[in-house]
């Protein structure tokens, strides 16, 4: 498991440990693994050109002793200094001695051009709200630079805490991270701002429950549901799905595709489009009658492609087992009818469709992710998972949030969606926890995508016919 805790957890940590180390250990051990990080991006550390952008607090300091270490190996490293009076003496003091070179903003622009890495410190865990109008140029001239990009602990101008970005901010080609990943690290918009993330472990103690964690393979396989010798299509689970219309019969096919690989001993189709799903999957039951009239199910997946049939809606939700709500059956689902629920309830919204159950726009909820899907999910009393590029789930309790970053770009196609509902619906029906279901499922479901695209476009049919190469993937 990947975790990511909030500043004020590393904060406490921070000084818990600090309090048992002789002073500017942990800033040391910051500036070895960061330096090391750099090296590896240089290749050659000799006779390079390193650019290191030094802001007031300690992620400057961690910067300049970093360079100080790559001064010593023989790299040419000058720092800009956006406050010469208030920058880390001791940091300072270090790449002197080392033979660096010092200067003021005004002479950036010359130096990172010729440079090949930069390093941003201007502002780590102690910042808030977006680059300040000085910090700002710098993180410009380092874009518009050849240099490879390194960001110190955070790119400087997200937030740590939230993943928003509320102006402008560094974009890093690699994030060198201290003691544990920050949520913003993990979360979009930010998290395409950090590149890839290297995580150096200073020795700090965190407590058991994070603020963010990500299923790694691992963990994904131990939780995939496995049948044993004695399991039937009932033990394994059964799936209800109902979901298409006259309109739209294709969202009831795809569904059912994701809900067949997704591991529940059969699947139940219910709906107008049964013709279609039988004549892709002739192992569906399929039935017209309404939900309360398909026969026994340990789960139902209702919305998909459903247009305006809130009567089946509000009979899946009357239901007394785990329920997984998707696109038209948002809109339709009474917030009073979810809220009663005593089984458990999973709602899985892109970032438009949450925007509309919260009443507020689309950027709002892409830009804050993490508030709009616990928001989400204690107004409904539900679990969430919220869509995109990186896919978050809460709980309503509050707790944990899990997210999941295997998706890629290539996933953001028709149908898709309609895929990865029945492949939470299944994993449901196993047995899943609403949690586990959604989280499970979205990083199969992105696994497959980058399967099934493999650098090419895919549609939502390649993308189910991918899911049992990863997870077997997940299981080898
Ligand atoms: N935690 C750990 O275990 C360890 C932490 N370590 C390191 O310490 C870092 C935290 O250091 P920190 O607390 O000194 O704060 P930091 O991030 O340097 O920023 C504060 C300065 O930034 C400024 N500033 C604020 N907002 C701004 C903005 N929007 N745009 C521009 N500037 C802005 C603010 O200015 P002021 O408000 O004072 O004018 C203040 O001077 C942490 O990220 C990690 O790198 C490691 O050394 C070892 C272990
Ligand atoms: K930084």
């Amino acid at each position: 498991m990947r975790t990511a805790y909030s500043v004020e957890t590393v904060r406490a940590a921070e000084r818990e440990l600090m309090a048992r180390l002789p002073e500017g250990a942990l800033m040391q051990r910051a500036a070895a693994g960061l330096a090391a990080a750099c090296a590896d991006v240089l290749g050659r550390v000799y006779g390079s050109r390193v650019v290191l952008l030094i802001g007031s607090g300690d992620n400057g300091g961690d910067a300049l002793y970093a360079g100080a270490r790559l001064a010593r190996r023989g790299a040419g490293v000058t720092a800009v200094l956006l406050a010469p009076e208030r920058t880390h003496p001791g940091g300072l003091a270090a790449l002197r001695r080392a033979g660096g070179t010092l200067v003021t903003p005004g002479a950036a622009e010359q130096i990172v051009r010729r440079a090949d890495l930069v390093v941003d410190g201007i502002v780590g865990i102690g910042g808030k709200g977006g680059l300040r109008p000085d910090a700002a140029p710098l993180a410009e001239l380092a874009a518009d630079s050849r240099a490879a990009v390194v960001a110190v602990d955070l790119p400087s101008g997200i937030e740590a805490d939230t993943g928003e970005v509320l102006g402008a901010a560094v974009r890093a080609d690699l994030t060198v991270t201290f003691g544990t990943h920050k949520p913003g690290l993990l979360i979009d918009p930010a998290r395409e701002y950090a590149g890839s993330v290297r995580l150096v472990d200073i020795g700090l103690e965190l407590p058991d429950q994070a603020e963010l964690e990500a299923l790694q393979h691992a963990d994904v396989a131990a939780r995939l549901p496995v049948p044993g010798a004695a399991s039937d299509k009932y033990r394994r689970g059964v799936l209800g799905v109902a979901a298409g219309s006259a309109r739209y019969p294709g969202a009831a096919v795809l569904a059912v595709s994701g809900a067949l690989r997704g591991g529940a001993g059969a699947v139940r189709y219910v709906g107008p489009a049964g013709d279609a799903v039988i004549a892709a999957f002739p192992e569906t039951l399929v039935s017209d009658k309404g939900p309360h009239k398909a026969g026994r199910v340990q789960a139902w997946v209702v919305g998909p492609g459903a247009g305006d049939d809130a009567s089946a809606v509000a009979e899946v939700l009357a239901a007394e087992v785990p329920v997984l709500v998707d696109a038209d059956g948002l809109r339709l689902a009474e917030r009073g009818a979810v809220r009663a629920r005593s089984a458990p309830t999973l709602m899985t919204p892109h970032a438009g469709e949450a925007a509309a159950l919260l009443g507020v726009s689309r950027a709002v909820v892409e830009g804050a992710r993490l508030a709009s899907v616990r928001e989400l999910a204690g107004l409904y009393g539900a679990t969430v998972l919220l869509k995109g590029a990186t896919t978050l789930v809460a709980d309503a309790g509050g707790g944990v949030v899990r997210v999941n970053s295997t998706g890629t770009a290539w996933l953001a196609t028709a149908g898709s969606g309609d895929v990865l509902s029945g492949l939470a619906g299944s994993l449901l029906a196993a047995g899943l926890s609403a949690v586990d279901a959604g989280s499970v499922a979205a990083y199969v479901h992105g696994l497959a995508g980058r399967f099934a695209a493999d650098g090419a476009p895919a549609g939502a049919h390649d993308v189910a016919s991918a899911i049992p190469a990863a997870w077997r993937d997940i299981r080898d």
